[in-house]
This record gives structure tokens, C-alpha cells and sequence, in this order.
């Protein structure tokens, strides 16, 4: 297997858990997630944010998640934590920070300026005009430092009035969305949580969805429901077998100057042999970590 590629970094399983919570976050730190989200937003009531905020500081400063991510969502600017919650995660520095309910790229210029350079921007994805608004935010995204793109499936459904079930039918024109605006900027794509905390097939199956659509990873809201995700979302051998086979295929100098190739039976083109080298780094990168 190929050494890691730096630049390709493991987000399939990206836990949400509420910054007030002091159990939770002592257990995060351990837990087999790629990415921490410390939530000072919709988890944490109205009496507890200024705790939270203080806790999620701490949790920052103090560190101990190892690989993990640690990003901090914040309030957003319009309430009256916001301000408070970028100023003090200004100072903190989480490795991102995630803005709720996006709905233009004011709101991202304002966090930016807000939040001074440095710390990655990622940006929900969970208003209708945030939605409708897709391609300008991303076009942004090198002038306000967005980094992803995260899917609100909870406050999309209520301010849709939808009811997404376990197939998310009247939800997927969206989850497409947003994968293409992430991919046309280069960010990361991550889907939105799935409620259900006890059937692991029911998880299962909703990351598999995720990886369909085009998604690098899927947050989450419960420890259980890392494994399903990680499984998922981690190349199967078959693929990296696969991967190698091609990448093997195009080293032969006979292949040096051809765009288009045969390998056991199936055309190769040179933009498979992008494909497969991206999920030889993602599976060595994963393998790192292990
Ligand atoms: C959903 C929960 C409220 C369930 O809580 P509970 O029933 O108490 O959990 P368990 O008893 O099963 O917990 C077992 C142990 O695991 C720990 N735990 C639980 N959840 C987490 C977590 N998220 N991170 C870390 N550890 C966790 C418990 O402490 C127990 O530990 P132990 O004491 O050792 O047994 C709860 O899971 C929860 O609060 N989840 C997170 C909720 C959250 O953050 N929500 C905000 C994001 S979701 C969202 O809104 C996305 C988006 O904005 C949208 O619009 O869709
Ligand atoms: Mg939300």
C-alpha cells in the first residue's frame, strides 16, 4: 500500500455531542470518530450556553482527541451568543469552526471578519435560501476560508415541511446539491445525521445512501453510531485491490502514452486512475490511524 497522502484526511464519521455535556466530551476523546463537533447550538439551552462556550474553550485548550478533529459549532451571529462564541473560539482555535443555518455568503463574510484568518470555515447547509444560495457560497469559499459543506437533514425537513422517512426521497435533490456545489469548490461533503439511535442497520443503510450520493463522511449524534459509519465509509479491499490494479496497469510503459486502457475485461480511463489513487490514500490514511 501506498505511504498517506497529508492532504487526505479521513471524515467519515464526524460526531456531533452537545459542549454542556461534560461525559460526552471526556468520551469523545476516545472514541473511534474522525471528527468531534463540540455543539454550542441546538444541543445546549439557552441557560447553558455561556457554560458550554467555556467548556468547548477548555476542550479546545486542553486537546487529548489525538487524530480527531475538533470542531466547535457555534451560534449563529444573528443570536445573542454568537459573538461571544467567536471571539472566544478566535482565541481557542479548534481545527474548524461550523456556522449553523448558512443561507448567504454575508453570513460567512461576517463570521470571517468575526473570527479573524486562520480557522477553517464549514458551513451548514440547512435553509431553503442556503440551498437556493449554494453557488455563490461556494464561490466564496477562497475568499472566506470555507473548508465544507454539512447538511442540516433536521432543520431542512422543518422548514421544508417535508417528511424524509428512511428512503429521504423528498431530501435527495438536496443532498445532490450539495455535493455538486462541494465538489465544484473543491470542499468537503458531509451528510446530516439520521435520528435513529438503536437499529444499526437502519444507520447502516442511511451511510451507505451517503456514500451513493457522492458524501466524504456522515456526522453523527450517538457513539453507536460511528462503527456503521466508519464501515461505510472506509474503502473495502475489493475497491483498494481494484484501485492498485489499475494504477499497476497504467505503470507499464506500453500504457505510458494511452488515455484509455483494457483491464480484465473493463476500459480504464486516466480519470480512474485518479479515482483509484485517491481511495489508495484514503484507505492508507485510514490504515494509518488504526
Ligand atoms: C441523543 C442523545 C440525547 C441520547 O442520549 P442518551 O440516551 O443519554 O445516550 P446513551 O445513554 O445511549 O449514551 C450512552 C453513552 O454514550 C455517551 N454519549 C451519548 N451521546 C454521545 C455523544 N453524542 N458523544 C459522546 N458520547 C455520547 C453517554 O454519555 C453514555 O456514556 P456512558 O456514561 O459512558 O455510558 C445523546 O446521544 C446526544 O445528546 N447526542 C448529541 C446531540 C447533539 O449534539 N445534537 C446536535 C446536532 S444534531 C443536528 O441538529 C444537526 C443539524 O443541525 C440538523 O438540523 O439536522
Ligand atoms: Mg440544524
Amino acid at each position: 500500500m501506498s505511504a498517506p497522502d497529508p492532504t487526505i484526511r479521513p471524515r467519515r464519521s464526524a460526531l456531533y455531542l452537545p459542549a454542556s455535556n461534560a461525559r460526552a466530551l471526556e468520551k469523545a476523546r476516545s472514541l473511534a470518530c474522525d471528527v468531534v463537533i463540540l455543539d454550542l447550538e441546538d444541543a445546549v439551552a439557552p441557560e447553558q450556553k455561556a457554560s458550554a462556550r467555556d467548556a468547548a474553550v477548555a476542550a479546545v485548550q486542553g486537546g487529548g482527541f489525538g487524530h480527531r478533529e475538533l470542531v466547535v459549532r457555534a451560534n449563529a451571529l444573528d443570536t445573542e451568543w454568537g459573538a461571544d462564541d467567536l471571539a472566544a473560539l478566535a482565541a481557542a482555535g479548534p481545527d474548524a469552526l461550523l456556522l449553523p443555518k448558512v443561507s448567504d455568503v454575508d453570513t460567512l463574510r461576517a463570521a470571517r471578519r468575526a473570527l479573524g484568518n486562520g480557522i477553517p470555515l464549514w458551513a451548514m447547509v440547512e435553509t431553503a435560501r442556503g440551498v437556493v444560495n449554494l453557488t455563490d457560497i461556494v464561490d466564496a469559499a477562497g475568499e472566506v476560508g470555507l473548508a465544507a459543506l454539512v447538511v442540516g437533514t433536521n432543520d431542512l425537513a422543518k422548514e421544508l415541511r417535508c417528511r424524509p422517512g428512511a428512503t429521504r426521497a423528498p431530501l435527495l435533490p438536496i443532498l445532490s446539491q450539495v455535493v455538486v456545489a462541494a465538489r465544484m469548490a473543491g470542499l468537503v461533503a458531509l451528510d446530516g445525521v439520521i435520528n435513529v439511535l438503536d437499529d444499526e442497520a437502519a444507520i447502516e443503510a442511511e451511510c451507505a445512501q451517503g456514500l451513493e450520493w457522492g458524501f466524504d463522511g456522515k456526522t453523527l449524534i450517538h457513539p453507536a453510531q460511528i462503527a456503521p459509519a466508519n464501515r461505510v465509509f472506509t474503502p473495502t479491499a475489493e475497491e483498494v485491490a481494484w484501485a492498485e490494479t489499475i494504477v499497476t496497469a497504467f505503470d507499464v510503459p506500453e500504457h505510458a502514452a494511452r488515455g484509455a486502457i483494457r483491464v480484465e475485461g473493463k476500459m480504464v480511463e486516466r480519470l480512474h486512475l485518479e479515482e483509484a489513487r485517491r481511495t489508495i490514500a484514503i484507505a492508507a490514511a485510514v490504515q494509518a490511524r488504526q
